[in-house]
This record gives C-alpha cells, structure tokens and sequence, in this order.
C-alpha cells in the first residue's frame, strides 16, 4: 500500500543525571538533545492547526518536546523532576517517553519512530513493534 513517511528533527537543552550510574553520568550535568521523529500512515489526518486531512501529522505537533518546559516542552528542564515515575533519563527512555506523549497527541493508524541523541555519536531508537 502506498504510504507517506514523515521526518523532522529539533534539539532541546535539558539538565539529567542517571540514577545510581557508578561514574560521571550519575553526576548533574546537561546535553543539548537532538530528537529525529519519524511517522509513516496511508491515510492523511487533520490537525489540531488544520481542520482538513492533508497531514501525515502536522509537524508542529511532532515537535512539541522543543518548547520550553513551562510551555509543556522539555526545553530547559531537569528530566528527572520531568519525567514520570517509570522513565530513567537514559536516551532510551527519554525516546520511550516521546514516543508515549506523540502517540497520545496523533489519531490512530501513525506509525513512530523516535531517535534521541545525547552526544553526537551515540543515538537510542524507540518504535511501534
Ligand atoms: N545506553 C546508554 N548509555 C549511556 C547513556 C544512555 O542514555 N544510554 N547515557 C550516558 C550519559 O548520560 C552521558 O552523558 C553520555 O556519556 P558518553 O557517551 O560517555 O558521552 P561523552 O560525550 O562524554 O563521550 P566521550 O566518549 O567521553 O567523549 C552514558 N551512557
Ligand atoms: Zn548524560
């Protein structure tokens, strides 16, 4: 079946330290997250911007996680106090939790993908089965 793939990549800043790591990243320190989220559908959707159904998803909404913390975003956050009991603040679970939030905000039959960078080499992927 012919289908539409979405790709769109933003960064956010955020301070974390993982919970009893036995080296420097247990310690405060912060990363400039570069997040690529992925969406594939056959069928276009509205959106919460556009009442007509031409988007995969409106990259607008994809790219919530970029706005700052008091505006429902992770920008300039600590992810530890952000992230709901149940998420570590590893790029994995920080990719699960972006995941689990984009999901709740799109209508159904969107597949994702979510890939979180803490450093420029090293990247943690999280998607649909
Ligand atoms: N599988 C994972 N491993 C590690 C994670 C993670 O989220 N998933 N996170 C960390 C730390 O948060 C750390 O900040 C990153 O450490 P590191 O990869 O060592 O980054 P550096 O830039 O310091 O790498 P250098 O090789 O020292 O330049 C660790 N592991
Ligand atoms: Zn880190």
């Amino acid at each position: 079946m012919p289908k539409w793939t979405l790709q769109t990549e933003f960064h956010f800043s955020a301070a974390h330290q993982i919970k009893d790591y036995d080296g420097p990243c247990g310690r405060l320190h912060g990363h400039t997250y570069q997040v690529r989220i992925e969406a594939k559908t056959a069928k276009l959707n509205p959106s919460e911007f556009c009442p007509h159904p031409v988007m995969v998803a409106d990259f607008r909404t994809l790219r919530w996680a970029k706005r700052d913390v008091e505006k429902g975003g992770l920008d300039h956050c600590y992810l530890n106090e952000v992230l709901p009991e149940g998420y570590a603040t590893t790029a994995e679970m920080i990719a699960k939790y972006i995941y689990d939030k984009t999901k709740e905000m799109l209508p159904d039959g969107i597949v994702l993908k979510v890939a979180v960078s803490e450093t420029p080499n090293s990247w943690a992927e999280y998607e649909d089965d």
